[in-house]
């Protein structure tokens, strides 16, 4: 296989900028940001979606090279993932070096979503597609590696990446450089209109979520129940936990199948990722598909009555209580003192 990068890479950040965005939906941008600097290559962002003056604000403070954004008449809301594979496949034909740079790492936000995307438009750009990877290396010779979790997060592997172009889901890079503005750097913009033939989007219908409670999206504090629970009961008292700390509630995979709390409030590798300040674990192991869903800079506290539990480990704070007894001290506790 070919090993050497004949070019400056060229890195694309495809954002679907739709109408509810998250923090975690520009983290493409902040990689390709921070992936262009290290092997001194192109970073450029493909914007497709009704919403994409934030998304055109941040490539610029980031110093990317070109902001290409596909006109919203190009692209009317509601879009389903195999529609944004066809109009990002052909703007990037129209207007990015594809088929001509083996080389190229195109980037779309980590997630059920952008996972789907990441599949369909390697199949379209006949690009390698390399799942949700959590570090990049570049050689002396510009050569890519990537380090993705495999086996259910039982393992990570290194991929030697030689012939692309690639596709990846990416998260916010733990790396502290990246996300750092650039001063000396413009951006181009282009606002583009490709004509592409939007295929049907498959029949889908939305029910509003019954739970009132905070949501696990943007929350600052997380408080998280899992197997250890023992049943409803034990999350009614995290609800109420929560209501008093301003946070949200989460759960570890068994708690959701037993029905104890909603699928949306799954967190880990098949559910959410989520990033809060602090993370309140309390009868929940600490399994590698559970950890997977909370961001590397994220404090945990875990409350576990088995001294061994592997979450302490991962935990700032370990406290050795059966919750029974713990969560109804604290919560009366936290009554009893002034606020
Ligand atoms: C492909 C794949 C994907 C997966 N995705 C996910 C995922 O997204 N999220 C996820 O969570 N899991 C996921 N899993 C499941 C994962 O492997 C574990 O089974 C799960 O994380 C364990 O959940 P738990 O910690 O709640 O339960 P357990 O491992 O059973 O732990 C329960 C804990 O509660 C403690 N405990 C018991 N009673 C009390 C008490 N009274 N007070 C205090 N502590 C108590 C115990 O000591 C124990 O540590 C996945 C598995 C696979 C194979």
């Amino acid at each position: 296989m070919q090993a050497q990068a004949e070019s400056p890479r060229a890195i694309y950040a495809l954002i679907h900028t739709g109408p509810a965005m998250a923090a975690a939906d520009y983290a493409p941008l902040e990689t390709a940001s921070a992936l262009a600097r290290r092997c001194q290559g192109s970073a450029h962002a493909l914007l497709v979606g009704a919403a994409p003056q934030a998304a055109i604000d941040r490539a610029r403070e980031l110093g990317l090279d070109t902001v290409w954004v596909v006109s919203a008449g190009a692209a009317p809301e509601p879009l389903q993932s195999q529609q944004l594979a066809d109009i990002f496949a052909a703007s990037l034909a129209r207007e990015g070096p594809v088929g001509h740079a083996p080389d190229s790492l195109f980037l779309v936000a980590a997630g059920p979503a952008g996972e789907e995307l990441a599949g369909r438009l390697a199949a379209r750009l006949k690009a390698v597609p390399l799942g949700k990877c959590k570090h990049f290396e570049f050689d002396a010779a510009g050569r890519m590696s990537v380090q993705r979790a495999a086996f259910g997060g039982r393992l990570d592997m290194t991929l030697a990446c030689r012939r692309g172009p690639f596709v990846a889901a990416v998260r916010k890079l733990d790396d502290a450089a990246q996300g750092q503005p650039q001063d000396s750097h413009a951006t181009a913009v282009c606002h583009i209109s490709p004509a592409v033939p939007l295929r049907p989007a498959y029949p889908a219908s939305a029910t509003a979520r019954a739970e009132q409670q905070a949501s696990l999206d943007g929350a600052k504090l997380v408080v998280a129940g899992g197997r250890g629970m023992g049943g409803a009961d034990g999350f009614a008292a995290l609800y109420e936990l929560a209501a008093r700390l301003e946070g949200a509630v989460g759960a570890s995979l068994p708690a959701i199948d037993a029905g104890w709390a909603p699928v949306a409030r799954q967190v880990g590798q098949s559910g959410k990722y989520v990033a809060p300040e602090i993370y309140l674990a309390i009868g929940i192991s600490g399994t590698p598909q559970h950890m997977a869903g909370i961001a590397p800079h994220t404090r945990i506290i875990a409350v576990n009555k088995d001294p061994d539990a592997g979450i302490f480990q991962a935990a700032q704070i370990g406290v050795v209580a059966d919750w029974q007894e713990f969560l109804p001290a604290l919560i009366s506790a936290w009554d009893g003192a002034p606020h």
